[in-house]
C-alpha cells in the first residue's frame, strides 16, 4: 500500500503524520503487523496467546494448553500450534526464550531468598532528590548503574525486566542476521525519548529501573548470547527511554465485561500519531497487529491523529490526564478553543 501520509515536524516543534493526499472516512491508512517487544503479564500468560494475544476467554476457555517446550515454568502460551510454530519460525527465538525465562526464575528464586534474610528497609537503591531531575543526574546515575546492588524486583518490576529481554533478544537475533531489518534497534531508536519528563514526573521510577537493569545482568550472566547487550546500560537506557509515551496497552474485555490492561506492546511506526481531542483516526488492534483507519474526510496536508484517552471528560481533565500520563500539554485545536485560548 502506498503510504498515504509522510512524516513531518509539526506547528509545535515534534514530529507528526500528515496526509499526502485526501482520504475518504473508513479508510485504512497504516498496518503495524507485529510489535517490536511486547511483554504479556505473569498473571495472563496462559491465558493471553504469546504471538496474537488472542484471550481464551473469547474462545470459550480458561486457558491456552498450546506451550512451548521451555525448561522453565515460567513458559509461553499459543492459542495454537499454528501461532506457536510461527512465533518459532519468525525469528521468536525459541530456545533462546526458554534459556532467559528459565534464568528469570531462576534469578528471581535466589532474590528471594536473599530478601527473606534481609529486613525491608535495607533496600539499598536510594530515591532520587525530591528536587527537579535533571538530564546530568540521570547521566551519574546510569553511569553507576553497574553499583546498583541485584536486588528482587516487585511484581510490575519484573514485567519490565521481561519485556526489556524481550527486545534483547530481538536485538540479538537482528545482530545475528536472523530478522529482518524491518522494526530495527535503530528504527527504535527513532521514537521519542521521554526519559527526563518520566523520571521528573515519577521520581522514584529510577531507582526501580537501575534494580531492573542490575537483575536483567544477573539474567544475561546466565545468558552469554546476551551479553553484549548489557555491557554497558546503554542498550537498556535506550529502551526504557522511549517506553513512556510511546508503548500500547494490550486491552481486552477480561470475563466480568471491564476492559482489562493484559501487558504491553511496543510499536514502532505506530508511534508517530499525535494525539488530537477531535481525532481524525482510530485505531484497531486485531490480534497483534494494529490498524489505523481515518474517521472522516482528510484534505492534504492535514494532520492525522488519534485519541490517547477518554475523549469525554471537560477539557482540564483531559489536559490533566495528558500530562500525567503522557508527559505533554496538550496544544490540540479542541484543547486551546476550550481554553480561550483562541
Ligand atoms: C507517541 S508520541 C507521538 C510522536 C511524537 N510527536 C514524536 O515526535 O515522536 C507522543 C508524544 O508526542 C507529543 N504529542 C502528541 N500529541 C500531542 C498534542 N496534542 N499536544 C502536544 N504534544 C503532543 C508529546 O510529546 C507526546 O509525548
Amino acid at each position: 500500500m502506498a503510504s498515504l501520509f509522510s512524516r513531518q515536524t509539526t506547528s509545535w516543534g515534534g514530529r507528526g503524520l500528515f496526509a499526502t493526499q485526501s482520504i475518504p472516512p473508513g479508510t485504512l491508512i497504516h498496518t503495524c503487523e507485529a510489535p517490536f517487544a511486547s511483554v504479556v503479564f505473569r498473571e495472563f500468560r496462559k491465558e493471553v496467546c504469546a504471538r496474537c494475544f488472542a484471550y481464551a476467554f473469547d474462545a470459550k476457555r480458561n486457558t491456552w494448553n498450546v506451550r512451548l517446550d521451555v525448561r522453565s515454568g515460567n513458559g509461553m502460551w499459543f492459542c495454537s500450534d499454528e501461532c506457536r510454530d510461527e512465533w518459532v519460525e519468525e525469528g521468536g527465538g525459541g530456545e533462546l526464550v526458554g534459556q532467559v525465562n528459565a534464568a528469570i526464575d531462576r534469578v528471581a528464586r535466589s532474590l528471594q531468598k536473599e530478601k527473606g534474610k534481609a529486613k525491608e528497609h535495607d533496600r539499598t537503591v536510594s530515591h532520587p532528590p525530591t528536587t527537579d531531575v535533571t538530564k546530568q543526574h540521570l547521566d551519574e546515575a546510569w553511569a553507576n548503574a553497574d553499583r546498583v546492588p541485584k536486588e528482587m524486583l516487585d511484581e510490575m518490576e519484573l514485567e519490565y525486566a521481561r519485556f526489556i529481554l524481550s527486545a534483547l533478544i530481538r536485538r540479538h537475533r537482528e545482530q545475528a542476521g536472523v530478522v529482518s531489518e524491518a522494526n530495527s534497534w535503530d528504527d527504535m531508536l527513532e521514537l521519542q525519548d521521554n526519559e527526563l519528563p518520566y523520571i521528573q514526573s515519577r521520581p522514584h521510577a529510577l531507582a526501580s529501573q537501575l534494580r531492573v537493569f542490575a537483575f536483567v545482568c544477573r539474567v544475561v550472566a546466565i545468558v552469554p548470547a546476551l551479553a553484549p547487550s548489557v555491557t554497558t546500560p546503554q542498550y537498556v537506557r535506550e529502551l526504557l527511554a522511549r517506553d513512556p509515551g510511546n508503548v500500547f496497552g494490550i486491552y481486552e474485555q477480561n470475563r466480568t465485561g471491564d476492559s482489562e490492561m493484559f501487558g504491553w506492546s511496543m510499536y514502532v511506526s505506530a508511534s508517530f500519531f499525535n494525539h488530537d481531542c477531535s481525532p481524525n483516526v482510530k485505531k484497531q488492534r486485531s490480534g497483534r497487529a494494529l490498524s489505523f483507519y481515518t474517521t472522516r474526510d482528510v484534505a492534504a496536508g492535514d494532520e492525522l491523529c488519534t485519541n490517547y484517552i477518554d475523549l469525554d471528560e471537560p477539557v482540564h481533565k483531559r489536559r490533566e490526564q495528558l500530562a500525567r500520563n503522557w508527559y505533554f500539554d496538550c496544544v490540540c485545536a479542541k484543547c486551546r478553543a476550550e481554553s480561550g485560548e483562541v
